[in-house]
């Protein structure tokens, strides 16, 4: 890679620093502060009322910080400048439900100089087979899919998604996710929130945690899973062999009759630890947390 296309990669698509917004009385951000960097999937999680929307109204320019600042490739996200680097869901579908699905991403790829790429994007999310048909006769989870369509279509470096899948199916919400992925590329950069962890989990190499306004991790989602709860060893068949956690990798969170669970944050130390002891046990099931469980830990500690 050259020298010019490394310094694109370090330098920062959005720059969120100490933004706050309130709404009256009500603090809705504070001192918010982060960076999202070309090639970077981050998954924005929090409980209803955390903060999401208003932190993604800001970085789409539809509201601007109380203090502090945000910019987009450098420039206010107010300024028509800015927001041609940014791809946005409209919100709930923003779709007129009158206009044919090829009309719709037509007049999106005009507005942004991108109507060649109409097919690819069509192709892209499975929506060939519909781009004749009228909007409003479509499913709500087809309507979904063409609004994330047309925010992939500004071609932009960051796209942001604001719970893209809420309320669909498990089948729907797994076709957009797959169309996600498929779309994402190196030097494009996603922020997304869903309250469907898993999929945050199965996407994003990086999450964010906002909890009352307020940013409360910002880490790789392995990292996180890792720190916050542990993985879970269970060990079965071992009779009157003891297993302390004393001076060891993990701890002994529950010991009944014949078996055992270890809980560790380091794995691979604790199942050294585990050989030198002479394997004590017959069966073993390692479990690794999900994003859930990191994240409903997390939340409690900070309440
Ligand atoms: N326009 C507004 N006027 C007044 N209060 C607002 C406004 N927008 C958001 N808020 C308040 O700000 C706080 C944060 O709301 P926000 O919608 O950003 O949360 P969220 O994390 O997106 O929640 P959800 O997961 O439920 O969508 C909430 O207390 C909300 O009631």
């Amino acid at each position: 890679m050259n020298e010019e296309l490394n310094s694109q990669k370090d330098t920062a698509i959005l720059s969120v620093r100490s933004a706050s917004k309130s709404f009256g009385e009500v603090q809705a951000l504070n001192g918010v502060s982060f960076e999202v960097f070309p090639g970077e999937l981050v998954g924005v999680l929090g409980e209803n009322g955390a903060g999401k929307s208003t932190l993604f109204s800001l970085i789409s320019g539809l509201n601007t910080p109380t203090s502090g600042s945000v910019s987009l490739m450098g420039n206010n996200p107010r300024h028509q400048k800015a927001r041609r680097n940014i791809g946005v869901t409209p919100q709930g579908t923003g779709v007129d439900p009158r206009m044919r699905v090829s009309d719709f991403l037509n007049f999106v790829g005009f507005h942004f100089g991108t109507r060649s790429l109409v097919e690819e994007i069509l192709e892209k999310f499975r929506l060939t087979h519909l781009s004749d048909k009228v909007i409003g006769g479509l499913s709500g989870g087809q309507q979904r899919l063409v609004s994330v369509a047309a925010a992939f279509l500004a071609d932009a470096p960051l796209t942001i998604l604001d719970e893209p899948t809420t309320g669909l199916d498990t089948v729907t919400r797994s076709a957009i996710w797959e169309s996600i992925r498929s779309i994402t590329g190196e030097d494009r950069a996603l922020l997304v929130s869903s309250h469907y962890l898993e999929e945050i989990e199965n996407l994003c190499d990086r999450v964010i945690v906002m909890q009352k306004g307020k940013l409360i991790a910002d880490s790789e989602t392995q990292s996180l899973l890792g720190a916050s709860t542990g993985s879970v060893i269970t060990l079965g068949g071992v009779g009157d062999r003891a297993i302390s956690g004393e001076g060891q990798a993990f701890e002994v969170i529950r010991n009944e009759g014949d078996e055992i669970d270890l809980r560790t944050s380091d794995v691979k130390q604790a199942l050294t630890s585990l050989a030198a002891d002479g394997w004590p046990f017959d069966r073993i099931e390692i479990s690794h947390p999900s994003l859930e469980q990191a994240f409903i830990t997390m939340t409690e500690k900070e309440k």
